[in-house]
């Protein structure tokens, strides 16, 4: 390892090269070895610094990214903060459409960086003109010198896991992981990674995590959007009221569904047990492992690789806050 040991000319040069670190109690009795890749360690605290960089660079080479041009997305937050760390760095102006879904937090944050944030209602249709994804085509549109970053269409959102989550897994395990468990959002982490490590072992299996109130497990079921299984829920950046096309489908093996509730409270769990202060999401995949053990997916020789994909600090009014867990029904 050369990282860390003398200047670092940017902060984005700490961009991936997260540990994977060993679960102990909290898997204490599941069948098999446990590792959590913490994406917290990335400099903007999220896996979605990777997708960012990735998709900026590849802007600025092909010369759609000029000096003083601005970037726009939508995001529940973390690809925001991520897209605003690099403008900061790189001199871009950067505008954002946020669900009102996201929390409190991770708003504040942004506008912290910079951004200039559009805060837009989450239980409405794609297609709807308040829609974040259309507030952030129709601020695209209107803004000279734009690019949309567009990480749920966007093909280098999954390439930029294939580079780089999947071969720093491969190597920290020594190519000996038998399951990976990723949550699904739009699909980048879990397409990513899981096709590099596909490529490399085909018997790797690659098991999703989902949300109940999303259609991606029954998609992957059934290949059909079924609008029916859509409904309110808390966690953010899982699951989906559309298709994604940075989604592979076809690399991921089976999904899992986890309930608002028991991934917030496995969240704290990982904190409790593990010392690790991750975000709802990870709860989310800690669930959805605890799930797949109860149907016998693992067996004392697997080796099982969990994403977790941010920093806890990003939910204190949420998962962390005992409120509005009480408020939820939660505690
Ligand atoms: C906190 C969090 N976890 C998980 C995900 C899912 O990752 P991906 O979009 O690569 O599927 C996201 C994406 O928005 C996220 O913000």
């Amino acid at each position: 390892m050369t990282r860390n040991q003398g200047i670092t000319n940017s902060i984005l040069e700490l961009v991936g090269e997260t540990p994977l670190i060993k679960l102990h109690k909290i898997t204490k009795n599941l069948p098999g070895t446990y590792y959590a890749k913490f994406e917290a360690f990335n400099p903007g605290h999220s896996a979605k610094d990777r997708i960012a960089l990735h998709i900026v660079q590849d802007a600025e080479k092909k010369g759609i990214l000029k000096k003083g041009a601005t970037i726009v997305e939508t995001t529940s937050g973390n690809t925001g903060f991520s897209l605003a760390m690099i403008s900061i760095v790189k001199g871009y102006k950067c505008i954002l459409a946020v669900s009102d879904k996201s929390s409190r937090d991770k708003i504040d944050l942004l506008k912290c960086m910079g951004a200039e944030v559009h805060v837009c209602p989450a239980n409405v249709p794609p297609e709807d003109p308040r829609s974040y994804y259309e507030v952030a085509k129709t601020i695209h549109k209107k803004t000279k010198n734009s690019v949309y970053i567009n990480q749920y269409f966007n093909e280098l959102n999954t390439e930029a896991h294939y580079r780089t989550t999947g071969p720093e897994i491969w190597k920290q395990t020594d190519g000996k992981l038998t399951h990976m468990v990723v949550a699904s959002g739009t699909g980048g982490t879990i397409s990513g990674s899981g096709q590099f490590l596909k490529e490399k072992n085909p018997n790797v299996k690659v098991l999703g995590v989902d949300a109940i109130g999303s259609v991606l497990k029954k998609y992957h079921e059934t290949r059909e959007l079924d609008l029916s299984e859509v409904s309110p829920y808390k966690i953010e950046g899982l699951g989906k009221n559309l298709i994604p096309t940075a989604t592979d489908f076809d690399i991921i093996d089976v999904y899992e569904k986890v309930s608002d509730k028991d991934a917030a409270l496995e969240a704290r769990n990982i904190v409790k047990k593990e010392g690790m202060f991750p975000g709802y999401t990870s709860g989310a995949v800690m669930q959805a492992t605890k799930q797949y053990a109860a149907q016998g997916m693992f067996t004392e020789d697997s080796v099982v690789v969990l994403i977790f994909p941010d920093h806890g600090s990003r939910y204190m009014n949420k998962i962390y806050s005992d409120e509005w867990m009480k408020e939820q029904g939660f505690l």
